[in-house]
């Protein structure tokens, strides 16, 4: 992971060589893509210039810890969606309090934040390294899942009743928000329980960490669902392939998925508006394509579009988050009809993988980082330190702070390199991407 720190770089004379002063105007589409001439970034940057509250704590074992591993019992709930890798990171962290620290007992909370509610559904699972040696090899998580609210006194109860003195949690953002509640209650109590979290979640949305485990096993599923996709349409006159992927409010599963594909013409994420109608709408645009290619491909994320729903009711899951309107079934009856009023055959097939992108086993890429997660969290625990998760920042893991995510969402930046790299490379919405 480290890969770029492990050569030294000669730091002299890096400047780059030209033929001459550029001076032909660059035919480039789309004019917000250049570089400055020259921008340029820091090698090794000198931290001691640099203003403390701009950084964050870099994460890793100390010298010194604040629990003596032997008295302790530490806990460990998995929350939210299933997410790839959520067993490694089980797996690592046992692993890592019993061998390195010398943990005896180790509670798994069972489905979420209910299995630490007064009435839980099942009763926590002791975990030890025999029963842990296996799971890295299986999708979702031994220890159950859940979302909806429960009572952050109740959840504080149990842990003392269980004599918990660090509760590891593996969530997305709405974990982290309750588990930053429940520190605010447990200094309320004086108490000494450290919790820290270790972000999941397909969706890329926890700001605060450069990549969550799980989100790139879910886009090599994807971008192998979007092949598939590919060849449908490729196979049928006037064949168009439509892919709706997960992703709430952030985009970023489609986007990658997109661009590892190389085959899809359009994409829309919840980022970038999506219009259908008009000279540039998607199904005029749709329809220039298929005169000339005779086949398309088009991904598109669970939250875009949503401005094409007339409809001002709010639906929300057990935790609170908004349930999107089918953007996906929505598309496809948009394109059938038009091309149906206007005689023109299609072949649509419409492929929604839905939670196949994330109930797999972690690919080889996210076992690396949820074992890096799993063992900084433990050492993050065993410090004495708190109210922090473990991101992962200019390829160096750290220690976030809950406040960080708080009521927040990571989402595309419409201005970054990754979107104009998106839209450079592929149609987006409202324009014909057929190169000639
Ligand atoms: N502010 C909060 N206070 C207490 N608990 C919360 C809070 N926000 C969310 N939770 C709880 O955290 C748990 C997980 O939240 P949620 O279902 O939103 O999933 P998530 O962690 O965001 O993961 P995913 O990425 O799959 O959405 C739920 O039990 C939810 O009730
Ligand atoms: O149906 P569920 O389990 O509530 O989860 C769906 C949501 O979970 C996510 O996969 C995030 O975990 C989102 O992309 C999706 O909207
Ligand atoms: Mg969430």
């Amino acid at each position: 992971m480290d890969s770029q720190k492990s050569v030294s770089i000669e730091l002299q004379n890096l400047q780059v060589d030209t033929l001459g002063t550029p001076q032909i105007a660059s035919p480039l589409r789309n004019k917000n893509y250049y570089v400055e001439n020259n921008a340029r970034i820091v090698i090794d940057p000198d931290f001691s210039q640099v203003d403390k509250s701009k950084t964050f704590e870099i994460a890793g074992p100390r010298s010194e810890v604040f629990f003596d591993g032997a008295q302790i019992t530490c806990g460990i709930v998995t929350c939210g969606g299933l997410c790839p890798g959520i067993n490694n990171v089980i797996r690592t962290i046992v692993m890592t309090l019993r061998e390195q620290y010398k943990v005896p007992k180790i509670l798994g909370f069972r489905y979420g934040y209910q299995g630490l509610s007064n009435a839980p559904l099942a009763e926590p699972m002791e975990l030890t390294p025999q029963k842990v040696e296996n799971i890295h090899n299986h999708g979702g998580t031994i220890l159950g899942s859940s979302r909806g609210k429960q009572d952050i006194n109740e959840m504080i109860d149990v842990l003392i009743q269980k004599n918990v003195s660090i509760l590891f949690v593996i969530g997305g953002d709405g974990t982290l928000n309750g588990a930053h509640e429940m520190v605010k209650e447990i200094k309320k109590r004086n108490l000494m329980i450290s919790i820290i979290g270790i972000p999941k979640t397909i969706d890329n949305d926890i700001v605060g960490t450069s990549q969550t485990f799980g989100f790139s096993s879910a886009v090599n599923i994807a971008e192998k669902v979007i092949s598939c996709a590919h060849y449908e349409a490729l196979s049928a006159w006037n064949g168009i392939g439509l892919v709706k992927l997960m992703g709430r409010d952030s985009g970023f599963v489609a986007a990658h998925a997109t661009l590892a594909n190389n085959d899809v013409n359009y994409c829309f994420v919840p980022e970038d508006s999506l219009t259908l109608e008009g000279e540039t709408g998607l199904l005029n645009v749709l329809e220039h394509r298929l005169e000339k290619k005779r086949h398309a491909v088009i991904v598109v994320a669970e939250g875009a579009g949503q401005n094409l729903f007339h409809t001002s009711a709010t639906q929300r899951d057990a935790s609170g988050n908004v349930l999107h309107k089918d953007i996906g079934v929505f598309l496809k009856d948009k394109i059938n009809a038009h091309f149906s009023h206007k005689n023109i055959p299609i072949t649509l097939k419409y492929i929604d993988p839905s939670y196949t992108i994330r109930s797999v086993k972690a690919n080889s890429e996210d076992s690396t980082f949820c074992l890096m997660l799993g063992q900084n969290a433990v050492h993050a625990g065993m410090s004495g330190r708190t109210g922090i998760f473990i991101g992962y920042w200019n390829q160096t893991f750290t220690h976030v702070p809950f406040k960080v995510v708080i009521n927040k969402r990571k989402k595309i930046d419409t201005k970054s390199a990754l979107w104009k790299i998106f839209q450079e490379t592929i149609g987006y919405n409202g324009r014909d991407n057929i190169v000639e």
